[in-house]
Protein backbone atom coordinates (compact mmCIF):
# COMPACT_ATOMS: atom_id res chain seq x y z
CA UNK A 1 0.00 0.00 0.00
CA UNK A 2 1.63 3.09 -1.05
CA UNK A 3 1.47 5.87 1.74
CA UNK A 4 -1.24 7.87 0.57
CA UNK A 5 -0.05 11.03 2.43
CA UNK A 6 3.23 10.59 0.63
CA UNK A 7 4.38 13.61 -1.75
CA UNK A 8 7.80 13.61 -2.92
CA UNK A 9 9.70 16.49 -2.47
CA UNK A 10 10.88 18.81 -4.91
CA UNK A 11 11.97 22.53 -5.74
CA UNK A 12 8.25 23.79 -5.85
CA UNK A 13 6.19 26.08 -4.19
CA UNK A 14 3.96 22.93 -2.77
CA UNK A 15 6.60 20.25 -2.09
CA UNK A 16 10.11 22.97 -2.21
CA UNK A 17 12.54 23.47 0.26
CA UNK A 18 10.03 25.52 2.72
CA UNK A 19 7.94 22.21 2.93
CA UNK A 20 10.72 19.99 3.33
CA UNK A 21 10.92 20.12 7.30
CA UNK A 22 7.40 18.59 7.41
CA UNK A 23 9.04 15.21 6.54
CA UNK A 24 12.45 15.59 7.08
CA UNK A 25 12.90 17.48 10.47
CA UNK A 26 16.45 17.87 10.51
CA UNK A 27 15.67 20.29 7.57
CA UNK A 28 15.64 22.95 10.40
CA UNK A 29 18.70 21.73 12.06
CA UNK A 30 21.79 23.62 13.20
CA UNK A 31 24.12 22.73 10.73
CA UNK A 32 22.38 22.48 7.36
CA UNK A 33 23.57 23.31 3.63
CA UNK A 34 24.22 25.55 1.33
CA UNK A 35 25.43 28.78 3.25
CA UNK A 36 26.73 32.28 2.72
CA UNK A 37 30.34 32.88 2.78
CA UNK A 38 31.57 35.90 3.63
CA UNK A 39 35.15 36.84 3.37
CA UNK A 40 35.02 39.33 6.77
CA UNK A 41 33.24 35.77 8.58
CA UNK A 42 36.10 33.39 7.01
CA UNK A 43 38.84 32.10 9.31
CA UNK A 44 42.31 31.42 7.07
CA UNK A 45 43.48 28.26 8.34
CA UNK A 46 47.26 27.54 7.84
CA UNK A 47 47.15 24.19 9.18
CA UNK A 48 44.94 23.02 6.75
CA UNK A 49 46.33 20.89 3.82
CA UNK A 50 45.81 20.69 0.62
CA UNK A 51 43.25 17.96 -0.93
CA UNK A 52 44.27 15.14 -3.44
CA UNK A 53 41.88 13.40 -5.58
CA UNK A 54 43.32 10.07 -6.95
CA UNK A 55 40.22 8.88 -9.78
CA UNK A 56 40.01 5.59 -11.78
CA UNK A 57 38.60 6.35 -15.40
CA UNK A 58 37.32 3.33 -15.50
CA UNK A 59 35.11 3.60 -12.23
CA UNK A 60 32.28 5.52 -13.98
CA UNK A 61 29.32 3.22 -14.59
CA UNK A 62 26.19 5.46 -16.18
CA UNK A 63 24.84 9.11 -16.19
CA UNK A 64 21.05 9.52 -15.32
CA UNK A 65 17.89 11.89 -14.87
CA UNK A 66 16.33 11.08 -11.76
CA UNK A 67 14.23 13.98 -12.65
CA UNK A 68 15.95 16.26 -9.39
CA UNK A 69 19.57 16.57 -11.59
CA UNK A 70 21.84 15.19 -14.07
CA UNK A 71 23.79 12.63 -11.79
CA UNK A 72 26.85 10.60 -13.02
CA UNK A 73 27.54 7.17 -10.96
CA UNK A 74 30.79 5.66 -10.01
CA UNK A 75 31.87 1.95 -8.59
CA UNK A 76 32.43 2.54 -5.15
CA UNK A 77 32.45 -0.87 -4.04
CA UNK A 78 36.62 -0.08 -3.21
CA UNK A 79 38.81 2.23 -2.56
CA UNK A 80 39.22 2.75 -6.90
CA UNK A 81 38.34 6.61 -6.82
CA UNK A 82 39.23 8.93 -3.20
CA UNK A 83 39.63 11.92 -2.20
CA UNK A 84 42.14 12.80 0.69
CA UNK A 85 43.66 15.50 2.32
CA UNK A 86 42.36 18.99 2.74
CA UNK A 87 40.23 18.58 6.31
CA UNK A 88 39.43 14.68 5.89
CA UNK A 89 40.86 12.51 8.56
CA UNK A 90 41.34 9.66 5.28
CA UNK A 91 40.37 8.96 2.14
CA UNK A 92 36.92 8.95 1.17
CA UNK A 93 35.37 6.73 -2.01
CA UNK A 94 33.71 8.61 -4.93
CA UNK A 95 30.25 7.58 -5.60
CA UNK A 96 28.33 10.33 -7.71
CA UNK A 97 28.67 13.92 -9.00
CA UNK A 98 25.52 15.66 -10.32
CA UNK A 99 24.52 19.57 -10.73
CA UNK A 100 22.37 22.36 -9.06
CA UNK A 101 21.44 25.37 -11.71
CA UNK A 102 18.52 27.85 -12.29
CA UNK A 103 16.53 28.83 -14.91
CA UNK A 104 18.56 31.85 -16.35
CA UNK A 105 22.60 32.53 -15.64
CA UNK A 106 22.43 34.63 -13.29
CA UNK A 107 21.50 32.32 -10.38
CA UNK A 108 21.70 28.56 -10.22
CA UNK A 109 24.27 27.85 -7.11
CA UNK A 110 23.70 26.59 -4.09
CA UNK A 111 26.28 28.33 -1.90
CA UNK A 112 26.53 31.71 -2.49
CA UNK A 113 30.39 34.06 -2.26
CA UNK A 114 30.30 36.97 -0.58
CA UNK A 115 26.62 37.92 -2.34
CA UNK A 116 27.81 36.55 -5.88
CA UNK A 117 25.28 33.44 -6.83
CA UNK A 118 26.85 31.30 -10.13
CA UNK A 119 24.90 30.17 -12.55
CA UNK A 120 25.29 26.30 -11.10
CA UNK A 121 27.15 24.34 -9.19
CA UNK A 122 29.32 20.72 -9.01
CA UNK A 123 29.40 18.63 -6.39
CA UNK A 124 31.00 15.25 -6.33
CA UNK A 125 29.77 12.99 -3.35
CA UNK A 126 32.60 10.88 -1.56
CA UNK A 127 32.07 8.62 1.38
CA UNK A 128 33.96 7.79 4.96
CA UNK A 129 34.69 3.89 3.91
CA UNK A 130 35.30 3.67 7.37
CA UNK A 131 31.87 2.68 7.92
CA UNK A 132 30.44 -0.26 6.27
CA UNK A 133 28.58 1.22 3.04
CA UNK A 134 27.05 4.80 2.18
CA UNK A 135 23.96 4.62 4.01
CA UNK A 136 25.83 4.10 7.25
CA UNK A 137 28.21 6.94 6.31
CA UNK A 138 25.36 9.14 5.91
CA UNK A 139 24.52 8.72 9.63
CA UNK A 140 27.83 10.08 10.74
CA UNK A 141 28.75 13.75 11.09
CA UNK A 142 32.36 12.57 9.30
CA UNK A 143 30.34 10.16 7.02
CA UNK A 144 30.52 12.24 3.31
CA UNK A 145 32.95 14.86 2.02
CA UNK A 146 31.26 16.83 -1.05
CA UNK A 147 33.51 18.39 -3.34
CA UNK A 148 31.75 21.78 -4.19
CA UNK A 149 32.68 23.50 -7.98
CA UNK A 150 30.99 26.42 -9.01
CA UNK A 151 30.08 26.86 -12.86
CA UNK A 152 30.73 30.59 -14.20
CA UNK A 153 29.28 31.62 -17.50
CA UNK A 154 32.05 32.57 -19.85
CA UNK A 155 33.58 32.79 -23.55
CA UNK A 156 36.09 30.37 -23.00
CA UNK A 157 33.93 27.27 -21.98
CA UNK A 158 36.03 23.97 -20.26
CA UNK A 159 35.88 21.77 -23.04
CA UNK A 160 36.09 18.94 -20.25
CA UNK A 161 32.58 19.92 -19.73
CA UNK A 162 31.60 19.31 -23.77
CA UNK A 163 31.33 15.54 -23.03
CA UNK A 164 28.79 15.30 -19.95
CA UNK A 165 26.80 17.68 -22.05
CA UNK A 166 26.87 16.01 -25.22
CA UNK A 167 25.00 12.94 -23.44
CA UNK A 168 22.35 14.96 -21.94
CA UNK A 169 20.38 14.09 -25.44
CA UNK A 170 20.04 10.58 -24.07
CA UNK A 171 18.99 11.18 -20.39
CA UNK A 172 16.29 14.20 -21.26
CA UNK A 173 13.44 12.88 -18.89
CA UNK A 174 12.83 11.43 -15.90
CA UNK A 175 14.21 7.90 -15.19
CA UNK A 176 16.49 7.66 -18.25
CA UNK A 177 19.97 6.54 -18.03
CA UNK A 178 22.86 5.75 -20.28
CA UNK A 179 26.40 4.36 -19.66
CA UNK A 180 29.26 6.75 -19.12
CA UNK A 181 32.45 4.75 -19.10
CA UNK A 182 35.77 6.28 -19.10
CA UNK A 183 35.30 8.99 -17.10
CA UNK A 184 37.66 10.82 -15.04
CA UNK A 185 35.64 13.78 -13.26
CA UNK A 186 39.01 15.47 -11.93
CA UNK A 187 39.64 16.71 -15.46
CA UNK A 188 36.98 19.37 -14.51
CA UNK A 189 38.81 21.03 -11.49
CA UNK A 190 39.74 24.50 -11.99
CA UNK A 191 43.57 25.33 -12.03
CA UNK A 192 43.53 26.65 -8.31
CA UNK A 193 43.33 23.81 -5.38
CA UNK A 194 42.32 27.14 -2.96
CA UNK A 195 38.79 25.75 -0.71
CA UNK A 196 37.05 27.08 1.48
CA UNK A 197 35.45 24.21 4.38
CA UNK A 198 32.63 23.79 6.84
CA UNK A 199 30.47 21.27 8.47
CA UNK A 200 27.00 21.14 6.80
CA UNK A 201 24.38 18.59 5.31
CA UNK A 202 22.95 17.22 2.05
CA UNK A 203 21.27 20.41 0.05
CA UNK A 204 18.24 18.03 -0.30
CA UNK A 205 16.11 15.47 1.74
CA UNK A 206 17.14 13.61 3.78
CA UNK A 207 19.06 16.79 4.75
CA UNK A 208 21.25 14.96 7.33
CA UNK A 209 24.19 16.70 8.63
CA UNK A 210 26.83 14.58 7.55
CA UNK A 211 28.86 16.58 5.15
CA UNK A 212 31.95 18.24 5.74
CA UNK A 213 31.87 20.58 2.56
CA UNK A 214 34.80 21.80 0.31
CA UNK A 215 34.31 24.42 -1.68
CA UNK A 216 36.35 25.97 -4.44
CA UNK A 217 37.09 28.96 -4.80
CA UNK A 218 37.90 29.35 -8.40
CA UNK A 219 34.70 28.31 -10.70
CA UNK A 220 35.19 26.94 -13.84
CA UNK A 221 33.66 28.51 -16.87
CA UNK A 222 31.08 26.57 -18.89
CA UNK A 223 28.82 28.84 -21.68
CA UNK A 224 25.58 30.01 -21.97
CA UNK A 225 24.47 27.42 -24.52
CA UNK A 226 26.07 24.54 -22.25
CA UNK A 227 24.09 26.20 -19.26
CA UNK A 228 20.87 25.95 -21.25
CA UNK A 229 22.02 22.47 -22.40
CA UNK A 230 21.40 21.42 -18.78
CA UNK A 231 18.20 23.59 -18.48
CA UNK A 232 16.79 21.41 -21.65
CA UNK A 233 16.35 18.38 -19.08
CA UNK A 234 12.86 17.38 -18.34
CA UNK A 235 11.68 16.54 -14.69
CA UNK A 236 8.63 14.28 -16.01
CA UNK A 237 9.15 10.44 -17.44
CA UNK A 238 8.74 10.33 -20.94
CA UNK A 239 4.80 10.32 -21.20
CA UNK A 240 4.37 13.15 -18.84
CA UNK A 241 4.04 16.76 -20.19
CA UNK A 242 6.78 18.56 -20.29
CA UNK A 243 8.31 20.66 -17.35
CA UNK A 244 11.71 21.84 -17.19
CA UNK A 245 14.43 20.73 -15.42
CA UNK A 246 15.33 23.63 -13.63
CA UNK A 247 15.99 25.80 -10.12
CA UNK A 248 17.04 22.37 -8.03
CA UNK A 249 18.74 24.68 -5.45
CA UNK A 250 18.53 25.44 -1.63
CA UNK A 251 18.42 28.67 -0.94
CA UNK A 252 20.94 29.60 1.83
CA UNK A 253 20.66 28.35 5.83
CA UNK A 254 21.50 29.92 8.48
CA UNK A 255 25.04 29.45 9.88
CA UNK A 256 24.45 29.68 13.43
CA UNK A 257 27.98 28.98 15.17
CA UNK A 258 30.04 27.55 12.29
CA UNK A 259 33.13 28.24 11.48
CA UNK A 260 34.22 28.45 7.89
CA UNK A 261 37.40 28.23 7.23
CA UNK A 262 40.08 28.85 4.22
CA UNK A 263 42.64 26.94 2.86
CA UNK A 264 44.42 30.78 1.47
CA UNK A 265 44.56 34.20 3.13
N1 LIG B 1 23.37 18.22 -2.98
S1 LIG B 1 24.16 17.21 -2.03
O1 LIG B 1 25.49 16.95 -2.56
O2 LIG B 1 24.12 17.72 -0.66
C1 LIG B 1 23.31 15.67 -2.01
C2 LIG B 1 22.03 15.59 -1.53
C3 LIG B 1 21.36 14.35 -1.51
C4 LIG B 1 21.99 13.23 -2.00
N2 LIG B 1 21.39 11.97 -2.02
C5 LIG B 1 20.15 11.76 -1.34
C6 LIG B 1 20.41 10.76 -0.26
C7 LIG B 1 21.06 11.00 0.89
C8 LIG B 1 21.01 9.85 1.61
C9 LIG B 1 20.37 8.91 0.85
O3 LIG B 1 20.01 9.49 -0.30
C10 LIG B 1 23.26 13.35 -2.50
N3 LIG B 1 23.94 12.20 -2.99
O4 LIG B 1 23.48 11.08 -2.83
O5 LIG B 1 25.01 12.42 -3.57
C11 LIG B 1 23.94 14.57 -2.51
ZN1 LIG C 1 24.23 18.64 -4.68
Amino acid sequence: MINPNYYPWGYDSDNGPDQWHKNYPIAKGRHQSPIEINNKEVHYDRSLLPWFASYDPGAAKTILNNGKTCRIVFDDSFDRSVLRGGPLPGVYRLRQLHFHWGSSDDHGSEHVVNGVRYAGELHLLHWNPKYSNYLDAVRRTDGIAVLAIFLQVGKTPKPEMKRILEEINAIKTKGKEAPFPNFDPSILFPKSHDYWTYHGSFTTPPCEECITWIILREPIIVSSDQMAKLRSLSKNAENEPDLPLVDNWRPTQPRYFRMVSASFL
